[in-house]
């Protein structure tokens, strides 16, 4: 295994490994930048190929969760974790209980919960052995699964498009292909199909697609299941990634049909220029970070006492976020990834000045449930 150097992680403040043979918990822990408080973010549990391959991941998650702290105006930080392991064959309550044990060192610099391969009860075994954790189910005091609530901030997102593009938020009778039928995606598709809208369907997962079929029959809207690989080329309006990172890249760039993509998976582009080779194939781009932050939303309002009412307001004016950063960009002549960009760091910019005035009667906004 190569080492990791700090030029490596030069853009973060602080990467933590976590071992445990007794459990064989191998994780890794990204802060990137807690310049408006505590970091936060979920944890992914994934079979990666290579601890590089861990490392990075969890490198492009936590920068990623500081953009959409800052977009989604709420006072934390970036930060994500990631256990190499498959989700299907290596959970135990333990080895939960040990990554808990390490999310308690950090004392409250990092709070976690469920990403990709992880749900709330996994963090019902952390949570005995540290209260960093978010996205609890309600018998604990949580708000809930948080993926109901980033599939909502999805529709949004793509009610936003279809009015950006379209003139209309009413999405019947357009055509999604989504990839990936996860907690996130399962629940798009079933939204879009409600809506009456033709849905293209994929996932690595059989069993999933199944019992999306199943349920289809209810619903006015039609579903196709295609392979993993044909969802890049389907003739459909807007392409809706919900599964893994780096989908947006040279090779299916080529491919895609679409004029728009917005979806729920975290770091969608490969890297960050691909926002303008998807502006020059006229394609347009709505950036993750603001789409998916509908979960974030969720799981840190839990830390001030969770309230419904405030989450789904909080969660609805994505839509207005999104609409003027495509507006922006089309004025600036700018990618939707330049400008949703500008906007955040000049955000966190004027926020970093209020954060650095001290007085004893006026304790830090992030002063949260421990
Ligand atoms: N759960 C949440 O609330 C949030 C999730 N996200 C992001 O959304 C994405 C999905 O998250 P979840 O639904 O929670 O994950 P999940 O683990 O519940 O679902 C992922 C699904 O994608 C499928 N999949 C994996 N690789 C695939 C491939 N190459 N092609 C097609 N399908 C594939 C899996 O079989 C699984 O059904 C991830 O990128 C996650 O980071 C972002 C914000 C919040
Ligand atoms: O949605 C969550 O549970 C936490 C937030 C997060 O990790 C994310 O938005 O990727």
């Amino acid at each position: 295994m190569s080492t990791v150097t700090f030029d490596q992680i030069s853009e973060h403040e602080q990467v933590m490994f976590c071992n445990d043979p007794h459990t064989g918990l191998k994780a890794i822990i990204a802060i990137h930048n807690t310049t408006l408080g505590p970091a936060l973010g979920g944890c992914r549990m994934l079979p990666y190929k290579s601890e590089e391959e861990a490392l990075t991941d969890v490198l492009r998650l936590s920068k990623g969760m500081t953009y959409k702290c800052v977009a989604a105006d709420v006072d934390f930080g970036g930060g994500k974790a990631v256990i190499i392991g498959d989700p299907r064959k290596d959970k135990t309550p333990e080895l939960f209980r040990a990554f808990g044990q390490f999310v308690q060192s950090l004392n409250g610099r990092f709070y976690t919960g469920t990403d990709m391969g992880t749900t709330p009860e996994d963090f019902v075994q952390a949570y005995k052995e540290t209260s960093f954790i978010v996205g609890l189910p309600e018998e604990y005091g949580g708000n809930g699964d948080s993926s109901v609530t980033t599939a909502f901030g999805v529709m949004q997102g793509l009610r936003a498009v279809s009015q950006f593009l379209w003139g209309t938020d009413v999405l019947t009778e357009r055509v999604f292909a989504v990839q990936g039928l996860g907690k996130v995606g399962f629940k798009v598709a079933e939204g879009l199909l409600k809506e009456g809208a033709n849905v293209y369907v994929t996932d690595v997962d059989p069993e999933t697609i199944a019992k999306l079929e199943e349920k289809a029959y209810q619903y006015p809207g039609h579903v196709q299941a295609v392979t993993a690989d044909d969802i890049y080329g389907v003739g459909a309006d807007v392409f809706v990634p919900c599964a893994i990172g780096g989908i947006i890249n040279d090779e299916t760039i080529e491919r895609l049909k679409v004029k728009a993509v917005c979806g729920a998976a975290n770091n969608q582009l490969l890297e960050d220029r691909h926002g303008k080779v998807l502006q020059a194939k006229n394609i347009l781009y709505a950036p993750d970070y603001i789409v998916n932050a509908g979960g974030l939303i969720q799981v840190s309002d839990e830390l001030y006492g969770p309230n419904k009412a405030r989450v789904l307001k909080k969660t609805r004016a994505l839509y207005d976020t999104l609409f003027e950063i495509f507006q922006s960009a089309e004025k600036k002549a700018v990618s939707t990834v330049e400008a949703a960009n500008q906007f955040v760091e000049e955000r966190l910019q004027k926020r970093a000045r209020l954060n650095s005035f001290f007085s004893p009667d006026n304790p830090p906004k992030w002063r949260v449930r421990r």
